[in-house]
């Protein structure tokens, strides 16, 4: 327990500070709600002496029953302004490392995590945290405080009653121990079938039109129903779990508060204790377990916040895979593989011993059968993962040294599968190059041959396009991703089948667009267009994970191997016609 405050302490940094003082602010709060006790105590000691109340004793009685009041209130404000601004802060803080970590890990970690853990860690909870977190730690450090300062208070007042607090408190451990243990396997439970449910959501709104295309709504929706149903069973076992151990947590305090007014009625009887005594003894023994008794209703909010704890920082700890990068600047964009062996999972090698260079300058054509690897060749350029074997040079510097922003800022990609984020068709152009003007993004629309369905829009480039460009058609969403790249104007460009969604009318002009976006660049190009391969200045066939040709369009054609044949069969289509 005292660990997770240490180490809430630890990541919150320079807002320990403010949650030390919140946790101050509520021990006082509590501490001064003992203060209308002192009061009665105060007249019941007078009236027993035989003094009559003086106007002064009613003055400290009103002050200490006033002041106490108004000092709750005041410091129950000052803990609930440092709680939440700390604990505002501190979760902004652990979502910006989080997004900040998700940039730089390699691409693997998305394979290695599911989505659902991650969405989960980033909302569920990351949104706990920020409700719960210092709400959570100021009852815990309230409760040991109190718990201290009450246990001395009552000893140096009664020592006899003060044991019976003791081991009032001493045998509450056991159970407060034991449901700190089943808290922690429970809550790590409950959050793993969390995460499930929310990675089911996510499939199932992700994939709704494949669903709706198979008629397997009601499938789906069965699926999605049990994870969310084991995830109300998860919930109900905590409770299940924590009812009766909460009942009897609280039942230990109840007994002893008893032992405490029935030994202080004997003492008094006896003429052990004095009438004031006594009856500041019973007022005291309904509210001096309260800060421990909630301290234990704490259990599952602490283990649920130490195990949402664990999957933030087990993301903050994901290795970024440029941590030891430097900002390059490039003089010269050549790209060179030498002797590379990739593979996404062990033991499944993808690329195999592969060497190549691409001159400045020059056009570069993969060509090969699905599945060969050539998607594969450009994201490890853009050092979307790390090469197991071999190395990659971009203008003479491993990709290995730079940092992913300084590498990147070189390139400019347009790939298969098209992202486009909610927000303006504008901004989605200007993502590479935020400080272009509205010309600027209007131009390359030009170019990208997307600027007359942009304006037809009546909100044109000001219109808000679905999540994932969802309300776009894929060759518009393809030529939004074009402009994208025209407009960062990187002096090396990446594509992959980036005609593929584009009609033939509207492909003669992308490929002029293409063409005037790469001249004098490094490009790579993933094509299945005849026109593309033909004019490059070099062709690579990736078959298996192998380069097992290369060379320009003419040399390849009179090698009777996958070049030719490709290229036959891509003539033989083009002369393809719908029979009358
Ligand atoms: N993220 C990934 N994790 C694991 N395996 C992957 C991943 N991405 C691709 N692969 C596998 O790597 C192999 C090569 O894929 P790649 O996309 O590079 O081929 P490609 O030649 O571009 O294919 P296509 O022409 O069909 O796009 C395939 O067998 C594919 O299943």
């Amino acid at each position: 327990m005292l660990k997770i405050i240490r180490r809430v302490l630890r990541l919150s940094g320079d807002l320990s500070k403010r949650i030390w003082g919140s946790f101050v602010c509520g021990f006082l709060e509590s501490m001064f709600g003992l203060l209308p006790i002192a009061a009665v105590f105060i007249v019941l000691t007078e009236l027993q002496a035989g003094h009559p109340i003086t106007g002064q004793t009613w003055g400290i009685v009103i002050c200490l029953i006033a002041g106490g009041l108004l000092l709750r209130i005041l410091f129950k404000y000052l803990v609930y302004r440092l709680q939440s601004t700390a604990g505002f802060e501190f979760v902004a803080r652990e979502r910006i490392a989080l997004g900040d970590r998700l940039r730089n890990v390699p691409m693997g970690f998305f394979h290695d995590n599911s989505m659902g853990d991650i969405t989960a860690t980033v909302t569920t909870d990351l949104n706990f945290l920020e409700n719960y977190s210092m709400h959570i730690l100021d009852k815990v450090t309230t409760g040991v405080l109190s718990m201290i300062v009450m246990a001395a208070c009552i000893l140096t007042f009664d020592w006899r009653i003060g044991l019976i607090f003791v081991a009032g408190i001493l045998l509450s451990f056991p159970i407060y121990s034991f449901m700190q243990r089943k808290g922690k396997d429970l809550s790590a439970k409950r959050q793993k079938i969390q995460s499930e449910a929310v990675a089911a959501t996510l499939e199932y709104v992700q994939g709704i039109s494949v669903v709706k295309s198979f008629n397997m709504c009601d499938k789906n929706l069965s699926d999605i129903e049990d994870a969310y149903e084991k995830n109300a069973d998860a919930a109900y076992d905590v409770e299940r779990v924590f009812t009766p151990l909460n009942m009897t947590y609280s039942l230990v305090f109840r007994i002893a508060a008893c032992v405490i007014m029935l030994f202080a009625g004997i003492l008094a009887a006896h003429g052990d204790l004095s009438f004031a005594n006594l009856a500041v003894i019973l007022i005291a023994s309904f509210t001096i377990f309260n800060p421990i008794e909630v301290m234990g209703q704490m259990t599952t909010m602490i283990r649920t916040m130490d195990a949402a704890l664990d999957r933030v920082e087990r993301i903050k700890k994901a290795k970024k895979i440029d941590e030891d990068g430097k900002n390059i600047v490039l003089d010269s964009f050549d790209i060179a593989f030498q002797h590379v062996s990739f593979a996404y999972e062990n033991g499944n090698p993808i690329l195999k011993d592969v060497s190549f260079s691409i001159p400045q300058g020059s056009m570069t054509a993969i060509v090969g059968p699905s599945g060969g690897g050539k998607t594969t060749i450009t994201r490890l350029i853009a050092r979307f993962w790390d090469v197991q074997e071999g190395s990659i040079t971009v203008g003479g510097h491993n990709v290995k040294e730079f940092t992913c922003d300084s590498l990147l800022e070189n390139m400019s990609m347009v790939f298969q599968n098209v992202y486009l984020f909610r927000d303006t068709i504008e901004n989605n152009i200007k993502f590479g190059c935020p400080d272009a003007t509205h010309e600027q993004v209007v131009e390359a629309a030009k170019k990208a041959c997307c600027h007359d369905f942009i304006s037809a829009l009546p909100q044109g480039y000001d219109t808000v396009i679905g999540e994932g460009g969802s309300t776009l058609s894929g060759g518009e969403k393809q030529r939004i991703s074009i402009a994208r790249a025209m407009l960062k104007d990187a002096p090396i460009i990446l594509l992959d089948e980036a005609t593929a969604s584009v009609d033939p009318e509207n492909e003669v002009h992308l490929q002029q667009a293409i063409s005037a976006l790469v001249k004098n660049k490094t490009l790579i190009v993933i094509a299945h267009r005849l026109s593309t391969i033909r004019d490059a200045d070099q062709i690579l066939v990736v078959d298996n994970g192998k380069i097992v040709e290369k060379g320009v369009h003419a040399e390849l054609i009179q090698q009777k191997g996958i070049y030719q044949n490709f290229w036959n069969i891509r003539q033989r289509a083009r002369d393809w016609k719908l029979a009358k």
